[in-house]
């Protein structure tokens, strides 16, 4: 698991590799689907993972992105459509988490047919994914390695006062 505290969860690049290949093992057997639709962006590097596991040579991806509609309420907007299928019959939909669930309920009008799948779920989406490898509390935030970087932290002992 990556390190975490009660609210953040800092997930490696070889953590995300091996939760998304025991996410791809749980899809087989492989022959049943057509492709991969990764959801833009936190999804397109566990579709790639995916993609390569089940040898699906077929990857679309779909993005989307959230707008204040009126002062209330955030409503989500298509920015780029899927081309590969029309009902996302025999598709996987890949995306990083589903924390509320918004956008995946989004995607689950547009794909009515697909297989929607996480790394990461928190208890108000869980409902709107098919697969997820790993929950987490919903107070928790996730920081993915793209959003990271190394750095050098001192040790215990220099930290007492
Ligand atoms: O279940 P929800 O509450 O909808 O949250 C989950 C979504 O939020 C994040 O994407 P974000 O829209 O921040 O954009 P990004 O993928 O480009 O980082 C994450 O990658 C999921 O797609
Ligand atoms: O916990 C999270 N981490 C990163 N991005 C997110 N988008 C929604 N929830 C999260
Ligand atoms: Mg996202």
């Amino acid at each position: 698991m990556g390190w975490h505290s009660n609210r953040e969860f800092f997930v490696s690049w070889e953590e995300l590799h091996r939760a998304t290949r025991e996410l791809a093992h749980r899809q087989l057997p492989a022959e049943q689907y057509k492709g991969v639709i990764a959801v833009s962006r936190g999804g397109l590097v566990p579709a790639a993972i995916i993609a390569r596991e089940l040898n699906l040579r077929t990857v679309d991806c779909v993005a989307v992105s959230s707008y204040a509609h009126d002062q209330q309420k955030d409503e989500l907007a298509l920015l780029k459509d899927v081309s590969a299928t029309e009902d996302g019959e025999g598709f996987l939909v890949v995306d990083d988490l589903v924390d509320t669930g918004n956008t995946l309920k989004f995607l689950r009008k547009r794909l009515p047919k697909a297989k929607f799948i996480t790394v990461y779920a928190k208890p108000a989406g869980i409902e709107l994914v098919d697969d997820y490898v790993a929950d987490l509390e919903q107070e928790t935030w996730i920081h993915f390695p793209w959003d990271m970087h190394l750095h050098y932290v001192e040790p215990l002992a220099g930290q007492e006062s």
